[in-house]
């Protein structure tokens, strides 16, 4: 069975991917487990499309490994689409997810924001040294929440309660949020993308 390194320095998105994907007929191990020195990748491009790429690519090309990166993030309709591919350093390069949010909370309340409707997006990018890298997309709609509710996840979770429930991610914790999360959503499309590759 092939072996797919998972390429984030990201330890809460590391633990989704295994999550998410253990059952399936594909062997997953972090990158950062496997490799002594992973340097990170300037994430220089203005979507989430070209910074995903552009992790993958370099990720494959460096250890000469198939890998799978993602770049994600939390899109605040009121923000015009803030922080977007910014997320993960939104109040500064030390990336705090709680100066982060407390960002986003901060910036809502001055405009006196009515809506508060948001989503996560993610983009999956699948590369193999040498081949064309593989994208796919997952979105999760819901809103911002006027307070931080709950301990579980990471990032933004605990101000972002999705549609359809009561509770932020992350008071409602993994197995719900890896039904109905951007990640899962893309991670289900690359799954299909990759099985037609294998079978085609
Ligand atoms: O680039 P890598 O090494 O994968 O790690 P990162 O944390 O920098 O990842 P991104 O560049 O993709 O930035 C994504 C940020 O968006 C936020 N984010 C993404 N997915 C999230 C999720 O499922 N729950 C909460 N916040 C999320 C969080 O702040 C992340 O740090
Ligand atoms: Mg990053």
């Amino acid at each position: 069975m092939k072996t797919i390194y998972v390429a984030t320095t990201n330890k809460g998105k590391i633990k989704e991917f295994e999550q998410i994907l253990s059952g399936l007929s594909v062997e997953i191990e972090s990158l950062q487990d496997h490799v002594t020195n992973m340097e990170d990748v300037e994430e220089t491009g203005v979507t989430f499309e070209e910074n995903a790429v552009l992790k993958a690519k370099t990720y494959a090309k460096r250890h000469n490994l198939a890998v799978i990166a993602d770049d994600s993030g939390l899109e605040v309709d009121a923000l015009n689409g803030e922080p977007g591919v910014y997320s993960a350093r939104y109040a500064g390069e030390e990336k705090s997810d709680d100066a982060n949010i407390e960002k986003v909370l901060t910036k809502l309340d001055e405009k006196n924001a009515d809506d508060r409707s948001a989503a996560f997006v993610c983009v999956m990018a699948y590369a193999e040294p040498g081949e064309e890298v593989l994208t796919t997309k997952g979105k999760c709609h819901g809103k911002i929440t006027n307070e931080r509710r709950g301990i579980k996840g990471f990032g933004y979770d605990p101000i972002f309660q999705p549609d359809g429930y009561d509770q932020t991610l992350s008071e409602l914790g993994s197995t719900v949020k890896n039904e109905i999360s951007h990640r899962r959503m893309a991670l289900n499309d690359m799954v299909k993308v990759l099985s037609e590759k294998v079978s085609g």
